[in-house]
């Protein structure tokens, strides 16, 4: 069952051993991109190598009842096991847990040692197998922001520092207790590819940019980095959120993913000097994919109902489908930089959307795009709110998870166990939003009616 054989795994325990390490939290993301993990004591690795750890076979929502939400072959079938086996070539000393390191873990079916569908890691890598297919290469840049929140005093969290004017800066000003400088170390010694973080355009929101890679490592580095931040919020007494939008007086949290591919040669694919606006054919035919999968995409991209109150005209998240310039009202935002630094920005998604599946559903929609060769239509100028361009993004989450049912193109590519899967879970997830009575309602019929 292991990938590593026991020489390996042997030379690996001598070395953490010799770092003082006893203890491998072993980590994998599930389907919604939870972080479930495992702490093995070092001398149970072998074990936990040659047999993985046993999971149940199922997705939990967080809520404080934390149920257990039935995917196809989960609770319908008896919650049977799935099965993590450790990743050691992910090793990386936990840098604020003395004693602990973590890797990354497979998911796997225990009987055939086959990758799981609800897999997101393979999942990436089955879309990434199909690029490579066609000579594509996928390079992305994550960004992600988050909010910081503190307790309120009475049981619930406010906004850390909640000050106005504080984008783009640094330091005191909006974060009197250098909770960015602490954790951009800790991120950097973690080798997640942190390389800068300043306050976002509402108080107490920060966002941490991470170096662009290969997909796999950016889903990797971008999954790691979120458990990271929301680890060492905990530790401070506070708490990290990656929801799309935690508040109604400020705006949501983005997950931009820069994208460009190499070739086999490692030259960036999407740079042309003689072609339109710079970009090579493969470029502006990624763009249209994008733009024509946009409504499924936003399924992964914005997989809460909650993702859909971020969305809106005036807010520097997208609203409409469309493609601009160097313009950051756009869904896809082409930076002005060209050569090896000619690239896709894809707005679209929220900080609460799993990376695997956000990744692996980009580079899907693009792969589409170059299949497909069609041209983008003209690139917005200017304002891009004006509804009378551009189609309007799903408006809830049922109605992107229709448009991702419908998209059967992009649905053979991410496979069937994991769509239905995804759908199942999501769908739960309206349902169970619809049956809820929010305070909203109260306050707004309670007095009146
Ligand atoms: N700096 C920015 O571009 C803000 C992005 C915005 N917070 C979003 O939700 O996408």
């Amino acid at each position: 069952m292991s990938a590593h054989d026991s020489e390996e795994v042997r030379r690996h325990m001598d070395r953490l051993a010799a770092d003082g390490v006893d203890v491998v939290r072993v980590t994998y993301p599930d389907l919604i991109g939870t972080d479930r993990a495992r702490d093995v004591l070092l001398e149970e690795l072998p074990r936990a190598c040659e047999h993985g750890l046993a999971f149940c076979r199922a997705v939990y929502h967080t809520s404080p009842q934390g149920d257990v939400v039935p995917v196809s072959g989960g609770l319908d079938a008896g919650l049977p096991d799935i099965c993590v086996r450790p990743d050691l070539d992910t090793l990386v000393p936990l840098p604020w847990e003395p004693g602990v390191a973590a890797c990354l873990g497979e998911v796997v079916d225990p009987a055939t040692g086959a990758p799981a569908p609800e897999s997101p890691r393979d999942l990436l890598r089955s879309v990434l197998a199909r690029c490579a297919e066609h000579g594509l290469r996928p390079v992305v840049g994550p960004e992600l922001e988050y909010f910081l929140c503190e307790p309120d005093g009475s049981g619930g969290w406010r906004r850390y520092a909640p000050d106005p004017g504080v984008v783009y800066t640094a330091g005191l000003r909006a974060d009197p207790d250098n909770h960015l400088l602490r954790t951009l170390r800790h991120v950097r010694d973690l080798k997640v590819g942190a390389i800068s973080g300043n306050h976002e355009f509402d108080g107490g929101q920060i966002e941490i940019n991470l170096v662009h890679s290969d997909a796999v490592s950016a889903a990797d580095r971008s999954f790691r980095f979120k458990a990271a931040i929301k680890e060492l919020a905990r530790k401070e007494g506070r708490l990290a959120t990656f929801m799309a939008k935690p508040f109604n007086d400020a705006g949501g949290s983005g997950f931009h993913l820069h994208l460009s591919c190499d070739d086999e040669e490692g030259r960036n694919t999407f740079d042309d000097p003689s072609g339109a606006y710079g970009l090579s054919a493969a470029a502006r035919h990624a763009v249209a994919g994008v733009l024509a999968h946009a409504p499924a995409l936003a399924a992964l991209l914005n997989p809460t109902v909650n993702s859909y109150k971020r969305f809106g005209p005036d807010t520097l998240a997208p609203w409409l489908i469309d493609w601009g310039l160097d313009n950051r009202s756009a869904m896809v935002r082409i930076p002005p930089e060209r050569g090896s630094g000619a690239r896709l920005e894809l707005r679209l998604g929220d900080a609460s959307a799993n990376p695997y599946l956000a990744i692996a559903a980009t580079t899907a929609a693009a792969l589409l795009g170059v299949l497909a060769g069609e041209e983008p239509p003209t690139p917005l100028e200017g304002y891009g709110y004006d509804t009378a361009r551009s189609a309007v993004l799903p408006q809830t989450l049922s109605a992107a998870l229709d448009a991702l049912e419908a998209d059967t193109a992009l649905t053979d590519l991410l496979g069937k166990g994991f769509t239905t899967s995804f759908l199942s879970y999501k769908r739960d997830e309206v349902e169970r939003f619809h049956r809820h009575v929010t305070d909203w309602e109260f306050t707004e019929y309670a007095y009146h009616l």
